[in-house]
């Protein structure tokens, strides 16, 4: 499967403030660029974490601006091992599918209350979700091209597993500082075996910058 990442950081290397609370990094241009990715992917992803905070949709705003036929909007996924995605979270609306990626630690009744909703339960890996196995699953569903959105858990989980292939980080010109702010790559963080990305292009957007990189998904 292609996995591509998006994100918009702070100068300082930030996706939201200390306190999780969502912030609009990008201005419309980049919220423009980033609706038209949305629409070139079979899938929209990001981690639980995301969603608690940011209740998102990840839909596409303007199907019909995409074309004739208009867009589909892409399948959703939600890394959330434990199943703590509230039942009424935007991301689980009817506009269209979605997918909950949960491990053997899920509880039960958290499950039961998902598939109500209409959600498409996938397990994979034990205490959390083995990222590889179940991109694997997702593509024998037909996904073969996924973007992800955030937040920095999961990002650096999926660069960690060796499974992205590009990175777009908008930067936009502020500064939001605090060490428990989330950055674009979280996780417990590499000490040796850095992985490399490949400067693509540089462009001016809204009042900052659009980095693109190739990852060398071979070396994480
Ligand atoms: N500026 C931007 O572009 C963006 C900003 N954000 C911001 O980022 C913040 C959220 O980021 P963050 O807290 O890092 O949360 P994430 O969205 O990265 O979700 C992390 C959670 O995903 C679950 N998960 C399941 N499997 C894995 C795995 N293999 N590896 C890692 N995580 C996994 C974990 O919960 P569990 O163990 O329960 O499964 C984990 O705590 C918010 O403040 C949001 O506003 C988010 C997206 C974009
Ligand atoms: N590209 C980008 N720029 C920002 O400034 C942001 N705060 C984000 N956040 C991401 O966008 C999601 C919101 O999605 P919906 O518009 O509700 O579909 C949010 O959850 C983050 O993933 N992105």
């Amino acid at each position: 499967m292609y996995v591509a990442v998006n994100a918009a950081m702070s100068v300082d290397g930030k996706l939201a403030s200390r306190e999780r609370e969502q912030l609009a990094i990008s201005g419309p241009e980049d919220f423009a660029r980033v609706e038209r990715l949305r629409a070139e992917y079979d899938a929209i992803m990001v981690g639980v974490g995301t969603v608690l905070a940011d209740d998102p949709s990840l839909t596409l705003d303007d199907p019909a601006a995409h074309g004739e036929p208009p867009a589909d909007h892409p399948t959703r996924i939600v890394a959330d091992s434990r199943a703590r995605t509230p039942p009424d979270a935007r991301v689980l609306d009817e506009t269209t599918e979605t997918y909950v990626l949960v491990s053997e630690a899920v509880p039960t009744d958290h499950v039961d209350s998902l598939e109500r909703a209409g959600v498409s339960i996938l397990e994979a890996g034990t205490s959390q979700v083995d990222l590889a196995a179940a991109l694997d699953r997702l593509e024998a569903t037909g996904i073969d091209s996924l973007l992800v959105e955030g937040g920095g858990e999961l990002i650096f989980s999926l660069v960690a597993a060796g499974l992205v292939d590009e990175l777009s980080v908008f930067v936009g010109s502020m500064l939001i500082g605090g060490r428990d702010a989330p950055t674009l790559a979280d996780g417990t963080g590499f000490t040796e075996d850095y992985p490399s990305v490949n400067l693509q292009s540089v462009s001016e957007l809204d009042d900052g910058v659009l980095l693109e990189y190739e990852v060398d998904c071979e070396n994480p």
